[in-house]
C-alpha cells in the first residue's frame, strides 16, 4: 500500500478497503488511488459517425485505444492516457457533444440494464447524465426515459448535457427520487438506480477534497437514503421489469446490505446473477460490514475493483416477479 497516501486517507477507509479488496487485485487498486487514469470516452452514435471524429481526434494529436471489453458488448468505445486528458475534455467533439467523457466503470450499469427501444425507462438519480445518455443510444432514442434529479444546479446540467447529445426520448424532472415509486407505482419496465454514494471509489491521493468529507457517519447516511431509495425504484417497476441498482463505493452498508434491505421488504424481487468477461471482479459479499449473513442472493451482484484503467464500482440486477 502507498505510504504517503496510508498517511493521508481516514484511516478507518484504509482499513475497510484492506479488509475488502481481494489480495490478488490489492497492488493495482491501492496503485490506481494514486496514479492518473487513462479517459475513456464513447463516441455518441445519437449524433455522430465513429470514423470521423476518431479522425478528427487523430489528427489533433489524441493517441485513441479501443476500450476491447465495451467494443464486444456494441458500445463505439476509446481511452486516451492519462497527460492527454486535459485535450480530450477540450477537443471539438467533446464540446459539441459527439463523444462523452465516462468512465468505464459508468458504462457498465446501462449495458447491463439493457433497456430496449420500445420500453419506457426511469433513470432514478440520473446527473449529470452520463448513464441517461447511453441509456438514450441504446434505445436509439425511441421509447420513453425519465430521469430524475432534485438539486436544481445538478438538474439543470442533466438538461444541457442531454441537449447537447442530441437525447430526444427524455425527460428531465426535478424531483426526490424515494417520492417515485409512489407517485409512479408499477409504471416503468426498467429503473436505473445509480444512486448517490460516499463516492469512495472516486478518492485520490492529490485531491483531498475527494474524501475529506468522509467518515463512517457518512456511509450510515449515505445507506439510509439509498434503502428509500431502492424500495421506490423497485415499486416504480412494472412486473417482469429490472432494476440495476449500483455505487461508486465500496461500504457492505451501501451495496450488498441495501440489496439486502430490498429483498427482505420485497417479495418480487429476485437478483439475476451477472456476467461481464472483466478480470478485475469479485461476487458480492454474503456478510455484512458486521460479519453477519446477509441473503445468498447478495453473491450473484457484482463488485468492481479498481485498476489503471477502471473505477471502482458496484452492480446489482434484480428483476420484479
Ligand atoms: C452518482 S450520481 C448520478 C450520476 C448519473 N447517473 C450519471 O451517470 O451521470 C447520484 C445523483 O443522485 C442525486 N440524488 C441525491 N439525492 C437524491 C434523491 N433523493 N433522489 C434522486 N436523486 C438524488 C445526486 O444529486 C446525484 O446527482
Amino acid at each position: 500500500m502507498p505510504l504517503l497516501f496510508f498517511a493521508m486517507l481516514p484511516a478507518e477507509f484504509v482499513q475497510r478497503f484492506d479488509q475488502l479488496c481481494p489480495s490478488h487485485l490489492k497492488a493495482a487498486a491501492w496503485d490506481s488511488f494514486e496514479q492518473p487514469k487513462w479517459t475513456s470516452f464513447r463516441v455518441n452514435r445519437l449524433k455522430a459517425d465513429e470514423d470521423s471524429v476518431c479522425r478528427d481526434l487523430r489528427t489533433a494529436g489524441l493517441q485513441l485505444d479501443a476500450v476491447d471489453w465495451a467494443r464486444d458488448e456494441g458500445i463505439a468505445a476509446w481511452q486516451v492516457p492519462p497527460e492527454q486528458r486535459e485535450a480530450l475534455t477540450h477537443s471539438a467533439p467533446a464540446e459539441s457533444g459527439d463523444i462523452y467523457i465516462q468512465s468505464q466503470s459508468s458504462m457498465l450499469a446501462p449495458l447491463l440494464l439493457a433497456p430496449r427501444p420500445c420500453e419506457r425507462v426511469l433513470d432514478l438519480a440520473a446527473a449529470p447524465g452520463g448513464k441517461t445518455v447511453l441509456l438514450a443510444e441504446l434505445m436509439e432514442n425511441e421509447g420513453a426515459i425519465s430521469a430524475v434529479e432534485p438539486v436544481k444546479g445538478r438538474f439543470f446540467r442533466l438538461k444541457a448535457n442531454l441537449e447537447r447529445a442530441g437525447v430526444s426520448n427524455t425527460r428531465a424532472y426535478l424531483k426526490d427520487g424515494r417520492a417515485v415509486g409512489s407517485l409512479k407505482p408499477a409504471t416503468f419496465d426498467r429503473v436505473l438506480l445509480d444512486a448517490p454514494c460516499s463516492s469512495e471509489s472516486r478518492f485520490r491521493a492529490d485531491d483531498p477534497a475527494s474524501y475529506r468529507h468522509w467518515t463512517p457517519r457518512k456511509v450510515s447516511e449515505c445507506a439510509r437514503k439509498q434503502k428509500r431509495l431502492i424500495l421506490s425504484a423497485f415499486d416504480a417497476l412494472k412486473a417482469g421489469g429490472s432494476l440495476l441498482y449500483c455505487t461508486c463505493s465500496y461500504a457492505p452498508e451501501e451495496n450488498e446490505m441495501v440489496v439486502a434491505h430490498l429483498l427482505r421488504k420485497r417479495e418480487g424481487a429476485r437478483v439475476r446473477p451477472l456476467n461481464l468477461a472483466l478480470d478485475n471482479l469479485t461476487p458480492g459479499l454474503t456478510r455484512d460490514s458486521k460479519q453477519r449473513p446477509l441473503p445468498d442472493a447478495c453473491a450473484d451482484t457484482l463488485r468492481v475493483w479498481p485498476n489503471s484503467c477502471m473505477d471502482g464500482f458496484f452492480l446489482a440486477l434484480v428483476d420484479k416477479g
